[in-house]
């Protein structure tokens, strides 16, 4: 901290924030009848869809041993989150990383109101994800075809006709299927993407029976003009409680973004703890938006999230030591340095 003054020092301190500012480190309770909610119009409820161990770790260049990634998703479990993408059961040869997907899935302890998705390109990585355990699986399309041909290998319109297929095994065994579209708001090939090219993917996922649709800034561009419009356009074909947003950080606009989301009514927020992340056929796109930075803006605006803080820092700080890096989470960040969690 070098001369920070003693007087900020404190006010980094995370203990402190706990100590003297309760709603940073806990979920906001319900508002009692009468009682007028603090969020303001704003959803009083956001579900937060921690991606860290998939999207987090697809994307290091070191294999992270399986132990460790079971760990980090044990640890996770214990936080207060509903849902945690745990693999993805997508080739090897494409994504070494998440190779061990077996493996994981089967190594996790699973906790009661928590929801363990995993990827599933193509019926292959259905059948295999289910053989593993798997009880909920999401298809991942893109508004970008130059995306979606490097991404898996095939068209938008190829990558529709699979999607179809898995939905389709999936509602016979009753297994609740999630849909992704990426490059929602710019491709790392094409550049700017429109919106209405977002609407129609998500519709089409939407429409073949996906519960959730979730709009991705792959790279990071987005801002919240962006973010506005391509919602608005995607709002006109599918129901506001359907839509998520999982925004990347990459130009430093994921939080404005997410509120700029929540404030349209979307209430549901993918992040990675710790900000890890990237996806391996989007370079230079960073990690996702830290999740302990959106609770701690979520905790702020007085919106529930079930989520607790400071466990999810004590995740994050877990996984950080185990792959030797720093975390991209500005509050643990600031935790760190002011020495409260080590
Ligand atoms: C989709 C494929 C498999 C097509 O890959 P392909 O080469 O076109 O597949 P194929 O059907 O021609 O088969 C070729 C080989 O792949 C195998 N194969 C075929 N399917 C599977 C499977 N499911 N699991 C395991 N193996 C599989 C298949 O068995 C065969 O093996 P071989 O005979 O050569 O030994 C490939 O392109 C792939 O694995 N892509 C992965 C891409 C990926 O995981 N990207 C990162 C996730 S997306 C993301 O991060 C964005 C997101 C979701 O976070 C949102 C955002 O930020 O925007």
């Amino acid at each position: 901290m070098g001369t920070v003054p003693s007087a900020l020092k404190h006010c980094l301190s995370y203990q402190h924030l706990l100590k003297e500012q309760p709603w940073i480190g806990e979920p906001v309770p319900p508002p009692q009848p009468g009682q007028e909610s603090q969020t303001s119009g704003l959803p009083e409820y956001i579900k937060i869809v921690e991606v860290g161990p998939r999207d987090g770790l697809q994307n290091e260049k070191v294999i992270v041993p399986t132990d460790i990634k079971i760990e980090l998703i044990n640890r996770l479990s214990k936080t207060g989150l509903s849902a945690i993408e745990v693999t993805s059961f997508v080739s090897s040869k494409w994504v070494p990383q998440m190779a061990d997907h077996k493996e994981v899935m089967k190594g996790i302890e699973r906790h009661p109101g928590v929801r363990y998705p995993v990827l599933t390109p193509n019926l292959q990585g259905f059948h295999n994800a289910i053989a593993a355990g798997a009880t909920e699986v999401s298809v991942f399309g893109a508004a970008s075809e130059s995306f979606s041909k490097m991404n898996i290998n095939c068209s938008i319109e190829e990558s529709i006709e699979k999607f179809e297929e898995v939905v389709k095994s999936a509602r016979n065994m009753n297994i609740p299927v999630r849909g992704y579209v990426s490059c929602a708001l710019g491709c790392p090939y094409e550049g700017n993407i429109i919106p209405a090219k977002v609407a129609e993917v998500s519709k089409r996922l939407y429409s073949m029976g996906c519960y959730e649709i979730s709009l991705g800034d792959t790279i990071g561009v987005g801002t919240p003009g962006s973010m506005k419009r391509m919602l608005e356009a995607v709002m006109k074909e599918i129901p506001l409680s359907a839509l998520a947003v999982h925004c990347h950080d990459t130009y430093g606009q994921a939080l404005a973004n997410i509120l700029t989301a929540i404030q349209m009514g979307v209430a549901v927020v993918d992040s990675s703890v710790a900000g890890l992340g990237g996806c391996p056929y989007a370079k230079g796109a960073t990690g996702n938006v830290a999740t302990e930075d959106v609770i701690y803006m979520l905790n702020g605006l007085g919106i529930n999230t079930g989520v607790n803080l400071y466990r999810v820092m004590e995740a994050g700080n877990f996984i950080c030591t185990a792959l030797n890096k720093k975390t991209n989470s500005k509050v643990a960040q600031a935790s760190f340095n002011s020495g409260t969690i080590n």
